[in-house]
């Protein structure tokens, strides 16, 4: 039995992943953590993290970049394996987050989907061949309209992915609005749309000469980022200090 402590199991995430594991025999959540206390939950909520008195195997963390340095740090002093989901961490967060790896185990990911996950591979195939032939390569993603970071993280994940596989060799263009010149052919654009209650969707577009090519993911339910977290949780509730991400996860699906 892996022990959860919940971290923002009063936000969106947090409540489908007390749905998943009140199904899972394999898991349990031992206590949850957030600032808002309205839910019911069938395990103890404190709103400070060190106020806490239970042990848990492993924390998932699911809340805002701002609660993460508190999360890390408890993480730490306790040496509890961590797996951050939260996304619009600062560089600086970051370089945080890989310090405190030398002294736990931490799985970073900014989507736990099987879909994305596979995707971010897929994409640096075709980014290396089609590069080649001068594509252009512009990432547009669409959320509901209560997400407050832009562009999404794992947008972020694909434009890394694809760098990485062009020798780091592009920049990121955010805006085109205030510049008023043709496009870089070194760049790749990432573009936000927020609105209603659009779970998560991905497009990463390819536009060359007469011709375009599309990647996509569409998440139809939030259930596909939890079952992607406790899996997450799972394995690395097993692991020694390092980074991790779902890579590691999904090699075992
Ligand atoms: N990696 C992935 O696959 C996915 C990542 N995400 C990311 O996860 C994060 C959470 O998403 P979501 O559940 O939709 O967001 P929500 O806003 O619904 O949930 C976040 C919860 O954390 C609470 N919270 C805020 N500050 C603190 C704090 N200091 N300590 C503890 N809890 C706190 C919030 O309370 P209050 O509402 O009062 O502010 C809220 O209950 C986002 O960054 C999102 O981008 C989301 C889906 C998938
Ligand atoms: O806030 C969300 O909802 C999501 N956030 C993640 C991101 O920023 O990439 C992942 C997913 O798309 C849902």
């Amino acid at each position: 039995m892996t022990r959860i402590i919940m971290h923002g199991c009063n936000g969106k995430m947090g409540q489908v992943i007390s749905g998943i594991v009140a199904n899972d025999p394999e898991t349990s959540i031992v206590a949850g953590i957030d600032i808002s206390d309205h839910m019911d939950n069938p395990y103890p909520v404190y709103t400070r993290i060190e106020d806490l008195d239970v042990d848990g195997d492993v924390i998932i963390d699911f809340s805002i970049a701002s609660a993460v340095p508190t999360v890390l740090n408890y993480a730490k002093s306790r040496k509890i394996p961590l797996v951050l989901c939260t996304t619009g961490l600062t560089e600086e967060q970051i370089a945080t987050v890989n310090e405190a790896s030398k002294e736990i185990a931490i799985l970073l990911s900014a989507n736990m989907s099987l879909g994305v996950n596979l995707l971010l591979n897929l994409v640096k195939k075709a980014a290396k061949t089609l590069t080649g032939a001068n594509f252009d390569i512009e990432i547009v993603e669409k959320h509901h309209n209560q997400k407050i970071d832009a562009p999404s993280g794992t947008a972020l994940a694909f434009a890394d992915s694809i760098n990485e596989s062009l020798n780091h060799e592009y920049t990121y263009n955010y805006d085109r609005s205030t510049s008023r010149v043709k496009r870089e052919g070194q760049e790749i654009g990432i573009h936000a749309v927020r609105g209603g209650t659009i779970v998560g969707d991905h497009a990463i577009i390819f536009a060359g000469q007469d011709e375009v090519v599309e990647l996509h993911h569409s998440a139809l339910s939030k259930d596909i980022f939890a079952v992607g977290a406790v899996n997450a949780a799972k394995f690395l509730s097993q692991k020694c200090q390092g980074m991790y991400d779902m890579q590691n996860v999904i090699e075992n699906y």
